[in-house]
């Protein structure tokens, strides 16, 4: 056994470790004992190949007690420490004991599907402990004292759940769901400002968002009555404790208008504005869209979907100006900014996590297709839940005639998959309209085939693919693009799981891989 300064791996280390990690663990056992091993072989094996840089956890599995302690000679060289004390004294008896749970309980949390889903120990919306150190006092609960109560939020529909990530045993004792938001601010992006809110909840570990499109926010003044009410966040704008300065409240965002360092205006709790009445029937609800995370096409530019391009078609037409028709013989037609929001929710892979759906590509490429890789893997084809999102848009005063902080009674819904209208509708969100998103590829070469218009469902879609392009990536203000296994899994959303796509395979004149 070569000592671990020596950087080298002898094959007997590389048997050793294929031995005690094969495919065939019996073999192993009973030549090697795995766990409580008076010495551990494939934490040795580890260490041998690591050379000097060992990492911090091995030392702290008390493996290499010489490097801890200042007075042992050649620091990472543990076989030069010889005890405590004088070199005389016997060595101590080294054992490695594994605090890991068991395997057996590992894997069950992994069948589960959740294991980037645990519900949270302690109350996620009490203080964060990460908070500056300029924050000496001790903060009471953050909890707003005029947020939702429980009561109050008891009172409100409550849906069933589409996620099954939640064990029913678990979600039958799980409390109403409350989510607060801990801090906004502004986005430029590619197609206008936006404002983020992050929030905590009290169901997940989840740090869940809302892209906030509403660019008029940005010259509101305490005094000034918007054309359209602004859309705000009620949990943030509250008054979190008697002891909160302006200062602490504009740091988290609760700050009107557009801060710089010559206008800091914090919010308060009844900033939230009515608009202008006159206008309010005249001016279309609020676009929103619900979406889940994708790593991999929002961040790599997968195009094994159409994640990222729908985040940002999502944010270039929720940013579109809204053109309002006059509203008596005597005024004018107007336009307003976009407003609208994507509430951003961490439910990577439709809920089953990345470690998964990485997993289901390669069952992909095997030849199964979106659906059938979920299923094989034990999972379901989706396994989201909208009650977060349900209670973000209550928060934003969007969508729900029992929100407390009414800015519309009802949304429009960019989406094309028919279970998200119908979750959010139980979730209390009045649903005024579903506004298709026809994927860029397709848009453009139905605009190359010359068509202007497709149906779907007997309903005319008109197409703005005239525009579109054909390079680029799917991420935030990209392209449309062409790709094998995008056109699979866009066939697959259409015909396994039910989306409100009108598919182009039956027109000859449209090219489909
Ligand atoms: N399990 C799995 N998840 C995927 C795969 N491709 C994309 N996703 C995830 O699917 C989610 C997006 O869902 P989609 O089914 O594409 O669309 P949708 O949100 O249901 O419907 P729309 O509102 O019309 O976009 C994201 O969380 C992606 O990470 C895949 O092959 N397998």
């Amino acid at each position: 056994m070569p000592l671990p300064h020596e950087h080298t791996v002898q094959p007997s280390d590389l048997a050793l470790l294929h031995v005690l990690t094969g495919p065939d663990p019996q073999a192993a056992k009973s030549s090697f004992a795995r766990r409580d091993a008076a010495l551990d072989p494939l934490l040795i094996a580890a260490a041998a190949a690591s050379g000097p840089h060992v990492t911090r956890n091995h030392y702290h599995h008390d493996f290499f007690p010489g490097v801890m302690l200042p007075q042992a000679e050649g620091a990472w060289d543990w076989t030069k420490y010889t005890g405590e004390g004088s070199s005389t004294k016997a060595r101590k008896h080294l054992t490695y004991v594994s605090r890991q749970a068991p395997r057996k309980q590992h894997l069950a949390t992994m069948e589960e599907g959740k294991e980037n889903d645990h519900p949270r120990e302690t109350d996620p919306l009490k203080p964060a402990n990460n908070l500056p150190p300029a924050a000496k006092k001790r903060r009471p609960s953050l909890i707003s004292s005029t947020a939702p109560t429980n009561a109050e939020v008891k009172t409100r529909p409550r849906a069933q759940s589409v996620s099954e990530s939640i064990p029913p045993s678990l979600n039958q004792s799980l409390p109403p769901v409350e989510v607060k938001c801990m801090a906004r601010t502004r986005i430029p992006t590619p197609h206008g400002p936006a404002f983020l809110h992050l929030y905590h909840n009290n169901r997940d570990t989840k740090e869940h968002l809302a892209i906030v499109i509403d660019p008029a926010q940005l010259s509101e003044t305490p005094d000034s009555l918007p054309v359209a009410p602004h859309i705000r966040s009620r949990s943030l704008d509250a008054v979190w404790n008697e002891n909160e300065t302006p200062m602490d409240r504009i740091i988290r965002g609760a700050y009107v208008g557009r801060l710089s360092s010559a206008s800091q205006q914090a919010s308060t709790p009844s900033t939230p504005n009515p608009g202008s009445s006159t206008l309010s029937s005249a001016i279309p609800p609020p676009l929103i869209r619900i979406h889940s995370e994708c790593f991999t096409g929002e961040t790599v530019g997968s195009m094994r979907c159409d994640c990222g391009e729908q985040l940002d078609e999502a944010i270039r037409q929720i940013s579109l100006p809204i053109v309002i028709p006059p509203i008596s013989p005597t005024s004018k037609e107007m336009t307003i900014p976009g407003r609208g929001a994507v509430i951003y929710l961490r439910q990577e892979g439709r809920g089953i996590g990345l470690l998964s759906k990485i997993r289901a590509y390669n069952l992909q490429d095997l030849g199964h297709d979106t659906v059938t890789a979920n299923l094989m893997l034990g999972h379901q084809a989706d396994e989201r839940g909208y009650e977060i999102a349900g209670a973000i848009l209550r928060d934003l005063g969007l969508g729900g005639p029992d929100s407390l902080n009414q800015i519309s009674g009802t949304v429009r819904v960019l989406t094309n998959n028919p279970d998200k209208v119908q979750a959010l509708e139980k979730e209390g969100i009045q649903v005024a309209e579903r506004v298709p998103m026809i994927p860029r590829s397709w848009q453009h070469r139905i605009a190359e085939a010359g068509g202007s218009k497709i149906e779907d469902d007997g309903q005319v879609v008109h197409v703005h693919g005239s525009s579109a392009e054909v390079s680029g990536a799917t991420m935030i203000s990209g392209k449309a693009v062409y790709g094998e296994d995008l056109d699979k899994y866009l066939r697959t959303k259409v015909l396994r799981m039910g989306h409100m796509l009108p598919l182009l395979m039956g027109d000859p004149a449209v090219p489909i891989y």
